[in-house]
């Protein structure tokens, strides 16, 4: 399944703050979305899943609700838990748009929580988890979707480093399943090591779509970002560091 988004236009009141976006995410990518504070990231993703009015062509939001739930997960930015639920619920929850036999809904949420390494907070109530740990549940609700798409919303906020390489190679390794991920990320270092691709949003629009390294050149950084940084290649993968602000 592809995500595939036309000519997508989203106004807040009389001004577009997404404008005229066309891209596609397939299966076997993972799309970092990048853009500084108010590109439009959050708006983007969703008015891709039907959850904000918009003009042009979404392929999800085309979907009837409970067909989109099946193809897309959605982990959004807000992380609040209201209730004393368990993790292992909270986790459960994500198989909600499935009939599924009740064994393979266990299974899926087995294998969710093993993915997060969250085996051993199964039984914790979730509202009393820290920030890190809860983004860790909220992410694993989702994995339990099995879905063939995922969007996420800044997942690696708030984690700590180990968690969001983790977070990061998971979406990495999703992908390489054949799913397709895309997900809004501010660390462009962590975005320049996993993702296979990344969409650059300025003001609302596409300023650049492709390999990280042909998106993050040192124009795009002063132009869209502001900043100037140091990248470089290494035996590890690409290193990249962002120095200081250019006006
Ligand atoms: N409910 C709203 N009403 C009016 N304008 C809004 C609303 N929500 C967002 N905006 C505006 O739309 C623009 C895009 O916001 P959006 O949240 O999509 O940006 P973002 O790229 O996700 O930013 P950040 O990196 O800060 O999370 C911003 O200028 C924002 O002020």
């Amino acid at each position: 399944m592809r995500l595939e988004l036309q000519d997508l236009t989203v106004l807040r009141g009389p001004c577009p703050v997404v404008e005229g976006v066309t891209l596609t995410l397939g299966p076997g990518e993972f799309v970092g979305l990048i853009g500084p504070n108010g590109a439009g990231k959050t708006t983007l993703m969703r008015a891709a899943l039907g959850l904000l009015p918009h003009r042009g062509h979404a392929s999800l939001a085309a979907l009837p609700a409970p067909a989109r739930a099946r193809a897309c997960a959605f982990l959004p930015q807000s992380r609040e838990v209201a209730w004393a639920i368990s993790v292992e619920a909270l986790v459960a929850l994500g198989r909600a748009p499935h009939r599924s036999a009740a064994a393979d809904d266990r299974a899926a949420v087995d294998r969710a929580l093993a993915r997060m390494g969250l085996d051993a907070y199964r039984n914790r109530a979730a509202n009393a988890l820290s920030g890190g740990e809860l983004a860790r549940v909220l992410m694993a609700r989702a994995l339990a979707q099995e879905t063939p798409l995922i969007l996420a919303d800044e997942p690696a906020a708030g984690l700590d480093p180990e968690n969001q390489i983790r977070a990061m190679e998971v979406f990495a390794a999703l992908a390489a399943e054949g799913r397709g991920v895309m997900a809004s990320v501010h660390d462009l270092g962590l975005a320049a090591r996993h993702c296979t691709r990344l969409v650059m949003l300025s003001r609302g629009r596409v300023a650049a779509d492709g390999p990280p390294a042909a998106v993050l050149t040192p124009d795009r950084l002063a132009e869209v970002f502001n900043i100037r940084a140091f990248h470089t290649d290494t035996p590890d993968g690409p290193v990249f560091q962002p120095l200081a602000v250019v006006r």
